[in-house]
């Protein structure tokens, strides 16, 4: 509170501070307001912005062409997210969308296909990490949905509290067999307890993508509206969670959650293994080698 008061006691350039940070071989820039103690975060692959007088930080990603998650893109979420839960001022996250048309398409499908192994388990760990941080945020963490959001994307979304989708031709769902993979135990975990056990069997096996209506019908998403509308809807529906109890929040939050990120910390190293095993296998190669060419082949 004292240093509240005195941050007010600063002149607005006081207030403002930029700082150059490299990471990886990268650049971010951050452009931080002493006032709101906020940070935003600009990198290749998102923007972390926090309007401090909400609370509320928007993620948006833009990683071109379709918001691949690849190592990079991956650990850049990783610290944004990490930044957006050590902000004390921060309660809320909305997580979206800078392309048109695309959520994410999840995986970034070359991280899979003719890898180099140590490559290999670095973006199985750094997914792993980033999956088990989102889905047990403090934050109030909505998912705006405006494109496509198969496989990855799709577990991004379910990671979050709620989920906006925007109505129209978009597909979302765990679609791995259709790859010919299969989809990760705490992949199918986070889908159980989002639509329950039958649905979640239905829809692993046939790989099945759901449109909008279909996702709002069985519980996947939460609401739908226009594409404008996505991020509007989702930090109205915000305002609704940040007015319960934080503490009451949090705890039941992680009372639900707390179990199943339990599961993949007590088996991670074996998680990583069967994945690299899984993967490198000639079978699974040659059908991601199949999958890829009829993702190029689709746009001749
Ligand atoms: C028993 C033990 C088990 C242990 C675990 C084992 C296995 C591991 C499981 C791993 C879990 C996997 C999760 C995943 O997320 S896999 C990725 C699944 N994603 C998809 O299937 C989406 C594929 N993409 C599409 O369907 C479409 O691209 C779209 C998202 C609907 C967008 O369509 P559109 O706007 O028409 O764009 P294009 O199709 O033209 O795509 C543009 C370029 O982007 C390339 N692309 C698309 N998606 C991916 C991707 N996921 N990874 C890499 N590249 C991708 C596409 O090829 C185009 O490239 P080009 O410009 O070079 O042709």
């Amino acid at each position: 509170m004292a240093v509240r008061t005195l941050l007010g006691l600063l002149r607005p350039w006081q207030q403002f501070r930029t700082t150059i940070i490299t990471l990886r071989g990268k650049t971010l820039v951050e452009h931080g307001c002493a006032r709101s103690m906020s940070t935003d975060t600009t990198t290749d692959n998102l923007t972390l912005s926090l309007d401090s007088k909400t609370g509320i930080a928007t993620l948006e990603m833009h990683r071109k062409p379709v918001n691949g998650l690849n190592l990079e893109m991956l650990t850049d979420l990783n610290i944004a997210l990490e930044k957006a839960e050590n902000e004390k001022s921060c309660k809320g996250l909305v997580l979206t969308s800078g392309l048109p048309k695309i959520f994410s398409a999840g995986l970034d499908i070359l991280e899979m296909y003719q890898p180099k192994p140590e490559r290999l388990a670095e973006f199985w760990r750094t997914l792993q990490n980033m999956w088990m941080r989102l889905y047990g945020s403090r934050l109030v963490t909505i998912a705006a949905i405006a494109g496509h959001s198969p496989a990855g994307g799709c577990l991004m979304a379910m990671s979050c509290d709620y989920r906006v989708m925007a109505t129209g031709k978009y597909a979302i769902g765990l679609n791995e067999t259709l790859l010919g993979i299969v989809a990760p135990f705490w992949f199918r975990d986070t889908m159980v307890n989002t639509i329950g056990h039958r649905e979640t069997e239905r829809a692993l096996q046939l790989g099945h993508l759901y449109g909008a209506d279909e996702a709002l019908k069985v519980g996947l998403v939460d609401h739908l509206c226009d594409q404008e509308e996505v991020v509007k809807a989702a930090t109205e529906e915000m305002s609704r969670w940040l007015k319960v109890n934080a503490v009451a929040r949090q705890l039941s939050k992680s009372a639900m959650r707390q179990a199943t990120i339990d599961k993949l910390v007590v088996r991670q190293e074996q998680d990583i293994e069967d994945f690299m095993t899984f993967v490198q296998r000639d079978a699974v190669q040659k059908a991601l080698g199949f999958y890829l060419q009829s993702l190029r082949e689709k746009r001749g």
